[in-house]
């Protein structure tokens, strides 16, 4: 293909079964824990500047969609992971899944736990789903353990989205990702539909391949009376790192004018360093609706629609 975004790389030649119950069946008995992992989706994602290191400052609005995958966890004498669910195929249990990677960073002299990842968001994806599971990990693993949760600054070191990722819930997200400040409440009852086009898109290349002046910060008003408000504050901020994924994976393209042709979107934009696009709705059940239609439309796409997780007013 003429361009470098890539259908999902699948580990094995054949899908693993997607079973009713998603633990490995000797876990089953003894679970002590369990988190979500919920989708992050940045709303605006504006591109202030870079540092020597090369990482680029950011200033976003990450809101978490209900989509979600699952950790659980039991007592172990060692550390071990098992992946299901319809994205199982594209990431490997071993010591490069971020959830060992973080289990690794909480515990460095080696406590046990058996942990179980049932893997339902798409995987480079521009939703943040390896460092949802990372954060959903220490979150879990802290509890299992009886151990701190790790500073922003330590949580980054996993990945620029673990520290929001943490929080799991609407948040301004500054410096390269290691600050968090809380954002406006944002309307109750909001809906989303996320729409990818089966392809994927490694963060560093979007960075990479970005290009022109840096954007200004974007401060938001001390609150969004409706998504209708919501919408019309977003219309003045953008997607920094769009140009540079539609330039790298055209496709971008379709699926973005697909979601903001669906009835009742407010606004459609990228999310992240892409592909996957969002369209926001004054509600679920238009979410739901349009994802529906966007199904049949373009059965080959991972299309889904719904809500917010935990959907709450104030934020942090
Ligand atoms: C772009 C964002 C926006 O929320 O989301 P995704 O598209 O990954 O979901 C994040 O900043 C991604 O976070 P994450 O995926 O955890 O990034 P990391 O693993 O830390 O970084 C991967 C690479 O992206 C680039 N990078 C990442 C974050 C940042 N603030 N500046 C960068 O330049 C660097 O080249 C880095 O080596
Ligand atoms: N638990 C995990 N889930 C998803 N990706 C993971 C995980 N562990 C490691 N990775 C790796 O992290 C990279 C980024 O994945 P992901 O977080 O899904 O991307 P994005 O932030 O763009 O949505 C991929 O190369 C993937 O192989």
């Amino acid at each position: 293909m003429g361009f470098p975004c890539h259908p999902p790389r699948s580990r094995s030649r054949r899908p693993r079964p997607h079973r009713a119950s998603r633990l490995p069946r000797h876990a089953e008995a003894r679970v002590r824990a369990r988190e979500q992992a919920p989708a992050k989706v940045n709303l605006f994602l504006h591109v202030t500047g870079r540092r020597a290191d090369g990482y680029h400052l950011l200033d976003s609005l990450a809101v978490f969609a209900s989509l979600a995958d699952t950790l659980t966890a039991s007592p172990a004498h060692a550390l071990s992971l098992a992946v299901t669910g319809p994205f199982a195929d594209r990431i490997g249990p071993g010591e490069e899944n971020l959830v060992l990677r973080a289990a690794r960073s909480l515990c460095p002299n080696g406590r046990g736990a058996l942990i179980a990842l049932e893997k339902r968001i798409p995987v480079a994806a521009g939703l943040g789903g390896g460092s949802s599971d990372a954060a959903a990990a220490l979150r879990l693993l802290s509890r299992l353990w009886g151990v701190p949760v790790p500073s922003t600054d330590a949580a980054v070191r996993l990945g620029a989205d673990v520290p929001v990722c943490l929080a799991a819930a609407p948040a301004r997200m500054l410096g390269i990702g290691e600050v968090v400040a809380p954002a406006p409440p944002l309307p109750p009852g909001l809906g989303m539909v996320l729409a990818n086009p089966g392809l994927t898109l490694a963060t560093p290349e979007v960075f990479r391949a970005r290009s022109g002046p840096f954007d200004a910060p974007a401060e938001p008003p001390p609150r969004f009376p409706d998504a209708a408000a919501l919408a019309a504050w977003l219309r003045g901020t953008r997607n920094a790192l769009e140009d540079a994924a539609v330039a790298l994976c055209p496709p971008v393209a379709d699926v973005l004018a697909a979601c903001a042709a669906l009835p009742g979107a407010l606004i459609a934009r990228m999310s992240g360093s892409g592909p996957t696009c969002f369209a926001l709705f004054a509600t679920v059940a238009e979410a739901e609706a349009a994802a529906a239609s966007l199904a049949r439309a373009e059965p080959h796409w991972f299309i889904w629609g719904g809500g917010l997780y935990r959907d709450r007013r104030g934020g942090l």
